[in-house]
């Protein structure tokens, strides 16, 4: 059985300060220093234990079946990729729960969210994940987003993969009034992060973690 512990998260050991000593986390440069966070926390990410990983699926799963957000009943999440965090747990729950499942898709700048149907065939994207095939669903129709995370602050700010494609979704004028829930590690805390922030970043209404959900209101 795994040992569930707080993220070990002293302060020398934060991606974004080791990338300050390394001199890439230079305020002249946000670009690159979130560069050097990024590959830090994914390679944490990626050395987290397979039996490690699927406790924590079964954890999340339960914390968010216990929590007010799980009265949502149309839910965007996506499939689990580079060591993410696999919300597959929460898929077979929601869907015996008769919810509506929703996936990524990306065009070269802008991600819509569609229908993931049981059984469905999946076409992979430019990154080599699975998307359904079917018509977007109005932003304002999905009630919580679960999203992947490469690092996240007690304070809600998320640090993604790059693309930019969930802050672009919930800035839009379009934008949807889901809930946002970031689903990541512990170990993916660094909250010298901060620093990073830029005007673009969405705040959070809330991490899930393997040690329990941190609300941000
Ligand atoms: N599981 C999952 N699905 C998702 C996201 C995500 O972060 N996780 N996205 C969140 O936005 C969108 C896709 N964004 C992604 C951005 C970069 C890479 C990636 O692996 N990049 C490679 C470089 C590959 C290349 O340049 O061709 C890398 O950084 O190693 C994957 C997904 C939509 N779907
Ligand atoms: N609302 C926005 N409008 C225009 N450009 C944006 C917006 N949000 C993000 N971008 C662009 O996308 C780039 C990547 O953003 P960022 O580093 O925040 O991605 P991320 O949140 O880590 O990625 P993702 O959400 O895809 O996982 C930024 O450099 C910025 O130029």
């Amino acid at each position: 059985m795994p040992v569930f512990q707080p993220a070990a998260n002293s302060p020398d050991k934060s991606a974004a300060k080791s990338a300050a000593k390394s001199g890439t986390n230079s305020a002249a440069n946000p670009t690159l220093s979130r560069q050097a966070c990024r590959s830090h926390l994914r390679q944490q990410r990626r050395a987290i234990a397979p039996s490690y990983a699927r406790e924590a699926g079964e954890r999340v799963a339960h914390y968010l079946r216990n929590s007010s957000f799980w009265s949502a009943d149309h839910i965007a999440l996506y499939l689990a990729n580079d060591g993410e965090l696999d919300p597959a747990v929460i898929a077979r729950a929601a869907r015996s729960s008769g919810k509506h499942l929703y996936l990524p898709v990306i065009t070269a700048e802008a991600m819509a969210f569609c229908e993931w149907r049981t059984d469905e065939p999946l076409r992979p994207n430019r990154f080599g994940i699975g998307e359904p095939t079917g018509t977007p669903v109005p932003p304002r129709d999905l009630q919580l987003v679960i999203l992947p995370t490469v690092g996240w602050t007690a304070r809600g700010f998320r640090l993604g993969m790059g693309g930019g494609y969930y802050d672009r979704f919930f800035g839009s004028k379009q934008a949807s009034s889901a809930k946002r829930v970031a689903l990541a590690y512990d170990c993916q805390r660094d909250d010298a992060l901060e620093q990073l922030k830029e005007a673009w970043d969405q705040p959070l209404d809330a991490v899930l973690t393997e040690s329990g959900i941190l609300r941000l209101d």
